[in-house]
């Protein structure tokens, strides 16, 4: 099968720390599949997300992508461009016009009456919603989420679950996820890899 990530000699010991944090271990990931990262607070669950999409990191270790792996990631802080309505944010990745798909992702995930508003007057769960469509506009060959739903009351989380399953069930992409909260995974059953010293 065509891996889409495969790492090996990962390792995260950040300036100040006697030991690693974690490390050394190895991942792969194939299209459509699954892992949850687990680790205490600070064991180095962002910072190896970080690693594994490209972003500056304290992580070292090689890093292999599939040419042209497209990846959607969504933090807990949704870092949305403040100047952009919400709808604006969605928009902003989406390589032409896609005005229905916009409007009916908007709708589902319970953002049609504050589409307008200008990002900064968002709610923190509805920016979280908004980054998290944010991230499946690109159509991802893998989609991650950092704590990227933490914020949502029940009915939210039920309606971004909803909105998510339907997209990798067209689409295939494969997920990588950390919680706090493992209720909050959406592939609770996909193989997890502990991040510990
Ligand atoms: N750019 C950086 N330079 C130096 N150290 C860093 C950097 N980024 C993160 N760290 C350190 O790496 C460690 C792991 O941080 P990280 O944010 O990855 O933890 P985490 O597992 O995601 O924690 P949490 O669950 O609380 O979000 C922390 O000690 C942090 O200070």
């Amino acid at each position: 099968m065509t891996m889409l990530i495969r790492a090996t000699a990962l390792g995260l010991c950040p300036p100040g720390h006697q030991r690693a944090l974690f490390g050394p271990l190895a991942l792969t990931l194939g299209p459509g599949e699954s892992l949850r990262l687990n680790g205490a607070s600070g064991a180095g669950k962002t910072a190896l997300l970080r690693h594994l999409a490209g972003l500056p990191s304290p992580v070292r270790g090689e890093v292999i992508r599939k040419p042209g792996l497209r990846i959607g990631f969504a933090f807990a802080e949704p870092r949305l461009i403040p100047g952009l309505s919400a709808r604006g944010n969605v928009a902003l990745p989406l390589p032409r016009p896609q005005t229905v798909w916009l409007q009916e992702a908007l709708d589902q995930l319970g953002l049609g009456a504050c589409a307008a508003l200008p990002a900064p007057l968002l709610s923190k769960g509805q920016a979280q919603r908004v980054a998290l469509l944010r991230a499946l506009a690109i159509r991802p060959d893998l989609v991650i989420l950092d704590e990227a739903v933490s914020g949502l009351d029940p009915e939210s989380l039920a309606r971004s679950r909803d909105f998510l399953e339907r997209s990798r069930a067209e689409t295939g992409f494969a997920l990588i996820e950390t919680s706090h909260d493992a209720t909050r995974f959406f592939a609770p059953d996909a193989p997890c890899l502990k991040l510990a010293p």
